[in-house]
């Protein structure tokens, strides 16, 4: 009896034992244990399911690769996409969490090609306090009252200059037109370099160098690559004579004129020659291409759109009127003071995807919304989809300027020029250079536009680089 007794105490008091072990193990378990990865599905091996991704964003709805795993996983899933695993966010929410973390989260992940091009010291690839600074110091001077009013002056010129060569006899490219324009605007304010020979000879090997952005990687000679990265070279010694001249002879003085002084009037010495002669080439970027593209977009839905056109130009030349009666010229605020054009900007923003989406490569584990993203995965925060997305815009596909009437445009469904730590520091430079073109063109032009579309890969522009036939109108 005394035995079956102890039995039975020693019996309770290990299940005692084993139950408290067992809790605390689960409770061990249940805080460690890692969040699912999102559905989806990794496709072939080595090529993923990149395949199907490009074709799709040659098509004229990039996004049927997303809509269709959205369907089928929810807004956030996993693929392999160019040679990568990969998460991809169309959910604003994680897109927006991504984009605010910092780089002991993620950091930007691009393509081989790419990252050899803008060498390792680009604003897009660096990281920590270095990108910090710079990005302080270059969006600092682009919001700067300053430049604003030499764009303006800058960007009347070239546009009227532009403009006084366009015929009515034969087609006016806009594309190519609003390259010109931008590329000489961007310039000026990167390095003050005004139009002639040096600025022809720097658009030339420009052009060879953005060939090679989306190349192969393979650097041998006669390769795209190659090519372009000679061009990149031919580029950087003009703009290292650029920054020689300056620290030779004006000293850098209080008010910088252009991107270069702000960034030799730093004084941490980290930014280098070097540096700054690559970021420099690396920022003209924007004026060859995301600029040019959304005054293109905007004459395109315009084109498509008389009651949003009719609108714009009645905004526009009331103002003319107004500035002329006063015998004043236009200002930047002036620009940007006109709400219809604004919305006309902002909605060829959120219908022409310029920047798809953006790319980064997870350092940790990272959890969100009860996602997993595992370190060295890489993740695709597509703002496409969002863009496009009905829940968030009635009739998504449809050009509509009036929507942005009473709506927020703050929000994180909304991101055509990024977020967080890297949020685009030449958003307003864009809007005013889109402002300034869209005013002249509508106050001094009709046109009709050829058949022509847009194409989304790997760069968005239009196929036929918009050709118009322009007819000039009388005094307003
Ligand atoms: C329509 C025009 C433009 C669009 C749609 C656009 C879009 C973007 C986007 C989405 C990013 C974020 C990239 C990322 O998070 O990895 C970005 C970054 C950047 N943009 Fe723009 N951009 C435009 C015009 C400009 C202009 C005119 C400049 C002037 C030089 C500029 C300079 C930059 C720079 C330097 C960065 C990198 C910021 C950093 O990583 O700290 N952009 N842009």
């Amino acid at each position: 009896m005394d035995k079956l007794w102890i039995l039975q105490v020693t019996a309770v008091f290990l299940s005692a034992i084993i139950l408290l072990l067992y809790k605390n193990s689960y409770r061990f378990r249940s805080k460690h244990r890692r969040k699912p990865l999102p559905l989806g599905t990794l496709g072939w091996p080595f090529l993923g399911e990149t395949i199907e991704f490009v074709s799709c964003a040659y098509s004229d709805r990039p996004e049927s690769f997303m809509d269709k795993r959205r369907s089928m996983y929810g807004k956030v899933f996993k693929s392999h996409i160019f040679g990568n695993p990969t998460i991809v966010s169309t959910d604003a929410e994680v897109s927006k969490f991504v984009l605010q973390s910092d780089a002991k989260a993620f950091v930007p992940s691009y393509p081989k090609s790419l990252t050899e091009l803008m060498g390792k010291s680009s604003i897009l690839l660096i990281n920590g306090s270095l990108q910090r600074r710079i990005h302080g110091l270059v969006g600092a001077f682009f919001k700067s009252p300053h430049l604003k009013a030499q764009i303006t002056r800058d960007m009347q010129k070239y546009v009227q200059e532009s403009m006084a060569n366009w015929s009515e006899d034969h087609p006016t490219y806009i594309q190519d037109e609003t390259k010109t324009i931008a590329f000489q605007v961007l310039v000026k304010a990167l390095i003050s370099l005004n139009p002639g020979d040096e600025m022809e000879f720097l658009k030339k090997q420009f052009q060879e160098f953005i060939a090679g952005l989306m190349s192969l990687p393979i650097n041998i000679p006669g390769s795209t690559l190659y090519r372009s990265l000679q061009a990149k070279k031919k580029m950087v010694k003009l703009v290292k004579k650029t920054i020689q001249a300056r620290k030779n002879t004006s000293g850098i003085s209080n008010f910088p004129k252009d991107v270069v002084d702000v960034l030799l009037s730093d004084t941490s010495e980290q930014l280098t020659d070097d540096l700054i002669a690559d970021n420099m080439i690396d920022m003209m970027i924007p004026g060859e291409d995301s600029v040019p593209v959304l005054m293109t977009l905007a004459i395109k839905y315009l084109s498509d759109c008389p009651a949003a056109l009719q609108q714009l130009m009645e905004e526009n030349m009331k103002l003319k009127r107004h500035k002329d009666q006063l015998g004043e010229p236009l200002c930047w605020s002036d620009y940007l003071s006109l709400p219809f054009t604004q919305n006309v900007i902002t909605e060829t923003l959120r219908m022409g995807n310029i920047i798809i989406g953006v790319m980064r490569k997870a350092m940790k584990d990272v959890e969100i919304k009860g996602y997993l993203i595992p370190k060295g995965w890489c993740v695709f925060a597509y703002f496409r989809s969002v863009h496009l997305d009905e829940n968030h815009y009635d009739w998504p596909y449809e050009f509509n300027p009036w929507r942005w009437q009473d709506k927020d445009m703050s929000t994180c469904n909304f991101t055509p020029f990024g977020g967080g730590q890297r949020l685009c520091p030449g958003l307003d430079l864009a809007r005013l250079e889109a402002s300034i073109f869209l005013h002249h063109f509508v106050t001094q032009f009709r046109w009709v536009a050829e058949d022509d579309t847009i194409v989304n890969f790997p760069t968005v522009r239009m196929k036929r680089r918009m050709p118009i036939w322009v007819k000039r109108r009388g005094d307003p």
